[in-house]
């Protein structure tokens, strides 16, 4: 579904990101780590065009910048970490924006709406204004956004998360990431998830993709490329690894 290869950014003499060969397949969550400063962000603004760049970037093996726009927000959303808004639209004004390029009818788009903030835990902030919600809460709002966005898609989405549960609770991040999950395994959907808490990752992806300085320096299941090494190498820190009786591995 996302196709990657020889993606360069540049920044004067600075390279931030190169890397040869991603790919994500529909129905698959890919969590992307690796330690402050690695080129996440970086990864995520050249998949999105919004930094120059260099490379491939396929979208169901067609270039990024040959899809037409409107086609193009219906297949490829982000949910940035925070997103500050000055005019006091209330929290379902926001959502509704995710509208735009929708072709649906007045009530049947605001059924979606609800629909959708129900699933992000917030529809009781409907009629609330925007700038006076909390982190957590405002970064749900923008998740509805996102999804309300997406929702009309001709074929498999793209949803980028960007640290999605950095303003979350605990039981609010495991229902932003039960929900991505289960838009890939029941609605088909690709989702490129930038997480910090290796548990997460370990509980919610399908691949990992670990980039340091700039390069992919490993790629696989989370639980193989997860390993006490691994981590020490790349985030200076010696975790212990052990499994719940589950099975669930679980890094301390
Ligand atoms: N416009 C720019 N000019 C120069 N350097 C930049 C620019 N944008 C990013 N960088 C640098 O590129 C590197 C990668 O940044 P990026 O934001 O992609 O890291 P990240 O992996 O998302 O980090 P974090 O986990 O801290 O969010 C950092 O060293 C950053 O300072």
């Amino acid at each position: 579904m996302l196709h990657l290869s020889n993606l360069h950014v540049q920044v004067g003499t600075k390279s931030l990101l190169n890397l040869d060969n991603l790919e994500l397949k529909a129905g698959e969550v890919m969590g992307v780590l690796g330690p402050n400063g690695a080129g996440k962000s970086t990864l995520f603004k050249a998949i999105t065009g919004t930094i120059e760049n260099e490379g491939r970037v396929l979208l169901h093996g067609k270039p990024r910048q040959d899809w037409q726009h409107k086609a193009l927000a219906q297949h490829l959303g982000v949910l940035a970490q925070s997103s500050e808004l000055t005019f006091p639209f209330l929290a379902q004004e926001v959502v509704a924006l995710g509208l735009t390029p929708l072709t649906i009818g007045h009530k049947e788009g605001w059924q979606l709406i609800y629909n959708l903030m129900e699933h992000t835990d917030c529809r009781h902030l409907a009629e609330r204004s925007y700038p006076s919600l909390s982190g957590g809460e405002r970064q749900r709002v923008q998740l509805a956004r996102v999804l309300l966005q997406l929702s009309q898609a001709q074929s498999a989405p793209l949803l980028m998360l960007d640290e999605p549960t950095s303003a979350q609770d605990l039981g609010q991040q495991h229902g932003i990431l039960s929900l991505a999950r289960d838009l890939a395994k029941n609605r088909g959907y690709a989702v490129l998830v930038i997480l910090h808490d290796l548990n997460q990752a370990l509980q919610y992806c399908d691949h990992c993709c670990l980039i340091d300085n700039g390069e992919i320096a490993l790629q696989g299941e989370p639980e193989t490329i997860l390993t006490p090494e691994t981590i020490e190498r790349h985030w200076q820190y010696l975790p212990e690894k052990i499994h719940m009786s589950s099975g669930q591995p679980i890094l301390i």
